[in-house]
């Protein structure tokens, strides 16, 4: 785990100025990294210490539709779908604002199959805990600054490619030649432009992502202990949840 200097995010307050904003962790990594499994490991580790409110959200929900040309790119594998300009990046602002302002929000279903949205949305509240995870969210300016712990799973390329191929010929109906195609025309070449490059912007680099558990229970400590600096309720079920004495001095009691 490398951990790296963080700015201060944007301060957002709900309108009675009384609660604090959410805490909004980003997760970054190249497909298949294992960003989604460090976010439900995150969420089982945060249920397991109490009572604290975790919502998870992924850029994949946020693909732009397509124009009926692009589409039949899309069929072909030859359209590039990790290229920053294939998401609604202000969507995702916005979804956060409105988290951020005590406002519920929805977020669109994807279907990987057809390459478009389903046009249905699940609803998400507002939760103490954010979890934001897809392969350019710091690319995005304002994604980023409001993010206040940036993650970047670290993982080769070869081990990515290899769970890509499984992943997407049993969830998204793909062939293993469409997956090659369309890994070595975009997928790869994104990866180095837009995706590797905002590693710099990470607090902390995570490699072997989720069987990472040092890197993951000093993330969980942390988050522990600045709720509790910010005021906000968090009582563990154990009574000792973070082995950090400087955490515990500052829990109420
Ligand atoms: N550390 C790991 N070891 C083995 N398999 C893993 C590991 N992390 C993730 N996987 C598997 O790889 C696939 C992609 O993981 P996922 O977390 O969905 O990646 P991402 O969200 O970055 O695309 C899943 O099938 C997951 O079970
Ligand atoms: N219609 C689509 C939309 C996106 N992709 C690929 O999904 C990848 C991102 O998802 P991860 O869960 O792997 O981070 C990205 O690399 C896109 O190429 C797709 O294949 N089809």
């Amino acid at each position: 785990m490398t951990v790296t200097s963080s700015m201060p995010s944007a301060q957002i307050q709900r309108p009675n100025g009384t609660k604090p904003k959410p805490y909004i962790i980003g997760v970054v990594g190249g497909t298949n990294s294992g960003k989604s499994s460090v976010c439900k490991k995150i969420i089982t580790e945060l249920n397991t210490l109490g009572a604290m409110s975790v919502v998870s959200i992924s850029q994949d929900s946020f693909y732009r539709d397509l124009e009926p040309d692009d589409l039949e790119l899309a069929h072909k594998s030859e359209y590039n779908f990790d290229h920053p300009k294939s998401i609604d990046d202000a969507a995702i602002y916005e979804l956060l604002i409105d988290l951020c302002e005590g406002r519920p929000g929805k977020i669109p279903i994807y279907d990987f199959k057809t390459h478009r949205s389903t046009g249905e949305f699940e609803p998400v509240q507002p939760a103490e805990v954010i979890l934001l995870e897809g392969i350019m969210l710091f690319y995005y300016r304002k994604i980023r600054e409001i993010c206040d712990m940036k993650l970047f799973i670290d993982c080769d390329a070869d081990t990515r490619l290899a769970r890509r191929v499984r992943r997407d010929t049993a969830e998204r109906g793909r062939t293993i030649d469409s997956i090659i195609k369309q890994y070595t025309s975009f997928v790869k070449p994104s990866y180095d432009e837009f995706c590797a490059p905002t590693k710099k912007y990470a607090d902390v680099i995570v490699p072997r992502g989720v069987e990472n558990e040092v890197a993951i229970n000093l993330i969980i400590c942390h988050i522990q202990d600045i709720l509790k600096q910010s005021g906000e309720m968090f009582e563990t079920q154990n009574g000792a949840a973070c082995t950090n004495g400087d955490a515990d001095q500052k829990r109420p009691h």
